[in-house]
């Protein structure tokens, strides 16, 4: 078993890792932190925590502690900053290390200063760090000692797209409109997040710009230029919007065909076989013959991406459903774990979602 750390468990996304951790057979919980309610146990803050005594190899009664243990490997879900600085503290003890955070995304520094305003806290990691997106990196995430999971948005609309940008077929133009369930916001209260303004409402956010805007077109470009077609720039249209479900994101993203697949006369037939070809074999990402359902995702790591072109104006349509908590965020990031350790991706991340 690999000795394993969530920092910060009082969080959204450590309290999901201790859900799915409980079915991993290779990585056991043996450290748990938090600033607020270090001292306590994991039952005393999470009181269904008392179902996973008997069957799991995760201790309900454990400790949470200001600081973390000495462990292989750490999970680190911390806001920005807080994150890069216990990252730097652990990759010294020799931990390997996942951060959900966007700290170590974005390969410019100049570009995450300008998005995230304020000074990266670990520059000089940011040429080691690992874009943690197993469909596009897993040789390198293989031997990686740190690795920056997407956040919920990207991982979304970048999968939708990747197939497009690499085989050259849409134009450098696109839209993504986004809508998210209320947990991508954390356990946080916010007047936003609060369940008499969100309830029945559906609202935009971000509308002059959302910072996961530029990890979006840095693997799209990347994405372009690995395929061939080097692209200087991508004008993206990113639009997220809130809407009353617990979990779930579905992004719809539109764009113009290039001349190239207009002159091939690309039908939506082709497109589909094109981006299951693209897709082939890899165990969380389906292509479908029909449009998704945030449904489909709940609760489990698997993306579902139905590609079309609508006939009306020959412009792309990719819609994509992932769960912001899962694929979004904590089965990403085990996703990512499991290829680091040498494990199938999918090594305590084989269920389905829960359904209806
Ligand atoms: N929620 C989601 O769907 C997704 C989240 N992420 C990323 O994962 C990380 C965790 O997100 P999420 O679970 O939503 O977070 P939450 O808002 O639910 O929790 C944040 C945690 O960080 C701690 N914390 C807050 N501020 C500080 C600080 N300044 N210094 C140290 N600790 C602090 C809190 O601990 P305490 O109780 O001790 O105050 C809490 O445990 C973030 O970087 C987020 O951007 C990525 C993808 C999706
Ligand atoms: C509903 C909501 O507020 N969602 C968050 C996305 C969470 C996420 O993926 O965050 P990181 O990039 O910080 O990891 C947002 O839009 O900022």
């Amino acid at each position: 078993m690999i000795s394993t750390a969530i920092i910060n468990v009082t969080s959204y996304t450590g309290l999901e890792l201790l859900r799915l951790l409980a079915q991993h057979p290779q990585l056991k919980v043996t450290s748990v932190t938090a600033r607020s309610l270090a001292g306590k146990t994991l039952v005393d803050v999470f009181p269904q925590l008392q179902a996973l005594a008997a069957t799991t190899a995760i201790d309900p009664t454990m400790v949470i502690a200001e600081e973390p243990a000495q462990t292989d490997l750490a999970f680190v879900c911390l806001p920005h900053a807080a994150a890069a600085e216990a990252v730097v503290r652990l990759l010294e003890r020799g931990t390997k290390v996942v951060d959900l955070s966007a700290d170590f995304r974005l390969h410019d520094v100049a570009v995450y200063e300008e998005w995230y305003k304020h000074t990266h806290p670990a520059p000089a990691l940011l040429e080691s760090a690992v874009f943690g997106l197993c469909e596009r990196y897993r040789e390198r995430i293989a031997g990686a000692s740190l690795v920056a999971s997407p956040g919920c948005h990207s991982t979304t609309a970048i999968l939708a797209l990747l197939p497009a940008f690499a085989r050259d077929i849409v134009e450098p133009d696109v839209i993504v409109d986004s809508k998210t369930g209320i947990s991508g916001a954390g356990r946080g209260l916010t007047l936003g997040t609060h369940f008499a303004e969100a309830n029945e409402d559906m609202s935009p956010y971000s509308v002059g710009g959302h910072r996961h805007m530029p990890e979006i077109k840095q693997e799209l470009l990347a994405a372009a230029r690995d395929g061939g077609h080097a692209l200087s720039d991508i004008r993206l249209t990113f639009l997220p919007h809130l809407v009353p479900m617990t979990r779930g994101i579905l992004a719809t993203c539109y764009a113009t065909l290039a001349p190239g697949a207009v002159e091939k006369s690309l039908s939506s037939e082709a497109l589909v076989e094109l981006y299951r070809e693209y897709y082939a074999g890899e165990p969380f990402v389906h292509v479908v013959d029909q449009p998704p359902h945030t449904k489909w995702a709940y609760g489990s790591n698997h993306c579902f991406i139905y590609p079309t072109l609508d006939a009306r104006t020959g412009r792309l349509i990719v819609m994509s459903c992932t769960d912001n908590l899962v694929k979004g965020a904590v089965g990403q990031a085990i996703q990512n774990a499991n290829c680091m350790l040498g494990w199938p991706e999918s090594l305590g991340l084989a269920g389905a979602g829960v359904n209806p």
